[in-house]
């Protein structure tokens, strides 16, 4: 049986990454799709592959990716063997741009997004405090951060993480555990 495609989507320092750590903790049949990012390999936070500009054209060339997209000067991909990870999980999480859901959603079946929220002033907090980023690097991001959401997703779940993490850790497993058909009422949940 083959575990739902779960994106993990929101503003940067909302806390992608780190819920997505949580739930793999909290139930080992939760995994993490690795990302390939052209960033480089000492960057810190999540595991991804690390590659180079050319590298990561040559990946695009041999149709190595199921999607990939290109955000803050770096380029991302998601590679097709997702579809192994899938195997008897009881979902893969996957860190996706906003823009590119709708892909997304024709690429997978039994796709839900997972929509992460905080406030401007707790974003703008968590990056300061996280010191990946430049200052000017990390303006830009909350810049960003008010990206609507394409239009169209069938399978959309909000999920306020101002909070405690675990606060938003619960209600996500209680969205990947709910049969398909209680999933399909994103609102109701919202
Ligand atoms: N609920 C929470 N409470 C307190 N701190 C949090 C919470 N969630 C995440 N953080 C912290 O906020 C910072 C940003 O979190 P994280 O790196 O997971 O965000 P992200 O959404 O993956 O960001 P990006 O898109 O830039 O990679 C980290 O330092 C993390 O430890
Ligand atoms: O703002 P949008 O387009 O939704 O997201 C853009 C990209 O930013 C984040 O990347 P990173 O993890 O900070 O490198 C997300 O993971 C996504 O890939």
């Amino acid at each position: 049986m083959k575990g739902p495609v779960v994106a993990i989507v929101g503003p940067s320092g909302v806390g992608k990454d780190s819920v997505m750590q949580g739930l793999a903790v909290s139930d080992p049949k939760i995994r993490l799709l690795r990302r390939v990012i052209t960033r480089a390999p000492e960057a810190g936070g999540e595991d991804y592959q690390a590659v180079t500009e050319p590298e990561f054209q040559a990946l695009v060339a041999r149709d190595v990716f199921a999607l990939h997209w290109q955000a803050h000067g770096l380029h991302y991909g998601v590679p097709r063997d997702i579809e192994q990870l899938r195997d008897g999980a009881s979902a893969v999480l996957v860190n996706l741009s906003r823009a590119v859901l709708p892909a997304a959603q024709e690429v997978f079946d039994d796709f839900r997004v997972i929509s992460l929220r905080a406030s401007q002033e707790v974003l703008a907090q968590r990056l300061a405090g996280r010191g990946r980023e430049s200052a000017q690097d990390i303006r830009a991001r909350l810049t960003r951060a008010d990206l609507p959401l394409p239009e169209g997703l069938r399978q959309v779940f909000k999920v306020d993480n101002s909070g405690a993490l675990q606060d938003a850790i619960t209600a996500i497993r209680a969205i990947i555990e709910a049969p398909v058909g209680d999933a399909a009422q994103p609102e109701a949940r919202g």
